[in-house]
């Protein structure tokens, strides 16, 4: 059964008719309830009167509210609505990153967590102070704070600019309203209200896209049916072992770039540190990044099993655009009082909950590495104040975000893919430089994080540049035109790749997006490295002066005191020193119980 020109037609935004009463109750629930919970926390407990509790939540949290909010900080409606629209249009290839969530958790619950959670820091940028300098803390505390405010722009606008779209749904008037909403009970209720409206919305969000499994599946001939068509449609794709990193998905873009995604997001970002920090023992921590994972499979499935019923229901049109996903919702919830509000309430529930956290962890950070030290006689309340003030202002700044959004025109989800590959990628590659390269110095870490920083905007912004393939048509016109502007793209496209096969510079733009988090990483490590290298002691280039000057002290006071290699050492001396340094720390890395 195909979908005839006049039932998509049925959807076109000034009809109203498939949102009844009960959707927008449903809906206003959503919003009251966060609202409700935000109230709760700034009324009780301690109100909210130390920057403790307003930011670390007293460190009192379970593991259970504690891996759904982990979950719900990097589950946008970006992923709601860019994964089905991937598997539509590519087949099931991205869900192989699922297998990115093993090591992608089992690392940070094994190597970054002891490491934050022991030195009993509030911001993860307190480390890079502790090991580096305060310059390095800063830099990378902004480097954070501007991924974070791109992300949480794309965040806001995905859903309302979607809605809108398709259902004629006021987009501003949403975006206004759950800029606000979320912007009060993240200022009101603090890191506690934070984690219970995402265990809250994580529920809503599973729940949501259930719905439109069970109602797709049986409306689109039943669970044989819809195996049958995306079998005939090849979107069930097999293991691409291509070890291309120009390929866009294969096992290794995805099973392995993957890794580095979600250690630069389960590792070292802050909103996700500070939700491992707010446990109230270590081992609630590591149980809770453990806890993590099936949920983090189950979200990865349902949006990818989405993504298929949709296909198996529109097989007969192959067209595409980022709205797709919306058209189908409503085309198959309409006529249900209560899902499409169910489903409305799932995609802001997916934003709220992502935006809350971006919200509380820019307040932390702000507080705690950039205006506390400059302050430290600052009283709590004041403090705690200011944090209150910041969350609210970053409330505002998002929104206007989400109007820069307005003009990326990119898919969603490979916008917000691309924002973690350019500045989560460096970041990270500046914690594993400090954790696991004892000899890496600050100014290494400087200039390696500026350095992958440039290479990282240098290949984001030139794979842009140079795209050969159009960007999707982004208004959903009829579905014959769709296809007619995609065949033609499609013509285009095959023409100009012919003629100009990627070679050098080309094929440094031609990079996957999904190895851009490896990449900048793995710059930032090895300029990092160089430069430690370079700056710290070359051999040979020092005239041992204390030495010289003590030369009446005891030999090992003196190696104490002047602590410099040797003169004349080799570099191979040098390098055979690194080397047994490294051998003695990670001995004693493992050796620790
Ligand atoms: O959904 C978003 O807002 C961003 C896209 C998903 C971010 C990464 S992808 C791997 C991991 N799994 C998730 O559900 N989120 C993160
Ligand atoms: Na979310």
């Amino acid at each position: 059964m195909d979908v005839s020109e006049s039932n998509l037609s049925l959807m076109d935004p000034s009809d109203q008719k498939f949102f009844t009463v009960i959707d927008y109750v449903i809906f206003a629930v959503l919003l009251a309830a966060s609202m409700g919970i935000g109230l709760y926390y700034a009324l009780s407990g301690g109100r909210q009167r130390t920057t403790q509790e307003f930011l670390m939540a007293d460190r009192s949290m379970g593991c259970l509210p504690v891996s759904l909010s982990l979950i719900a900080s990097f589950q946008s409606a970006v992923a709601i609505i860019g994964v089905p629209a991937e598997i539509y249009t590519h087949g099931t290839q991205y869900w192989f990153i699922g297998c990115a969530y093993i090591l992608g958790l089992f690392i940070p619950a094994h190597i970054f967590i002891p490491v934050f959670y022991r030195l009993r820091v509030s911001s993860a940028y307190q480390y890079l102070e502790l090991r580096f300098s305060k310059a390095v803390r800063i830099c990378g505390t902004f480097t954070f704070i501007f991924q974070m405010v791109i992300y949480m722009g794309v965040c806001v606008y995905t859903p309302a600019f979607a809605l809108n779209a398709v259902t004629g749904f006021e987009l501003w008037g949403t975006v206004l309203a759950t800029g606000l909403v979320c912007t009060l009970y993240t200022t009101l209720g603090g890191l506690k209200a934070v984690i219970w409206t995402d265990v809250f919305q994580t529920v809503v969000m599973f729940a949501g896209q259930l719905a439109v499994i069970v109602v797709g599946v049986q409306k689109t001939g039943g669970v044989a049916d819809v195996w049958r068509k995306v079998w005939e449609g090849n979107r069930i794709s097999g293991l691409d072992l291509n070890p291309d990193p120009t390929e866009r998905h294969t096992f290794w873009t995805l099973g392995v770039g993957g890794v580095f995604l979600m250690l630069s997001l389960y590792g070292v970002n802050q909103a996700q540190v500070q939700r491992y920090l707010s446990s109230r023992t270590e081992k609630e921590a590591v149980r809770s990044c453990y806890m993590v994972f099936p949920s983090l499979q189950l979200a990865l499935a349902l949006s990818c099993v989405m993504g298929l019923v949709m296909f198996a229901r529109y097989y007969m049109f192959i067209v595409c655009f980022p709205q797709m996903v919306i058209y189908f919702v409503m085309d198959m919830l309409h006529g249900l009082p209560g899902l499409p509000g169910l489903f409305i309430a799932c995609l802001f529930s997916a934003a709220l909950s992502t935006i809350s956290s971006a919200f509380n962890s820019l307040a932390t950070v702000t507080m705690e590495d950039l205006i506390k030290p400059q302050y430290p006689a600052m009283t709590e309340a004041r403090a705690t104040l200011l944090s209150k003030v910041l969350a609210m202002s970053y409330g505002l700044l998002c929104l206007a975000m989400a109007y820069l959004t307005h003009l990326m025109g990119d898919s969603v989800l490979q916008v917000a893919l691309k924002i973690f590959g350019m500045v989560g990628g460096p970041i990270l590659g500046l914690f594993c430089l400090g954790m696991f390269f004892p000899w890496a110095n600050s100014i290494g870490a400087l200039v390696g994080l500026c350095a992958g920083l440039v290479v990282a905007f240098w290949l984001g912004i030139g794979s842009i540049l140079n795209r050969s393939t159009r960007p999707l048509p982004l208004e959903c016109g009829t579905n014959a035109t769709i296809a007619i502007q995609t065949a033609f793209n499609n013509t285009t496209l095959s023409i100009s790749l012919f003629f100009s096969q990627p070679s050098g510079l080309k094929r440094f733009y031609s990079l996957s997006y999904m190895w851009y988090s490896g990449f900048n990483c793995t710059t930032v490590i090895l300029i990092g490295l160089i430069i430690s290298f370079l700056t710290d002691v070359m051999p040979g280039t020092l005239y041992p002066l204390l030495g010289k000057l003590f030369c009446f002290l005891p030999e090992h006071l003196k190696k104490k005191l002047c602590c410099v290699t040797p003169l004349g050492q080799t570099v191979s001396e040098r390098i055979d020193l690194i080397a047994k340094n490294l051998a003695t720390f990670i001995y004693d890395v493992f050796a620790v119980e």
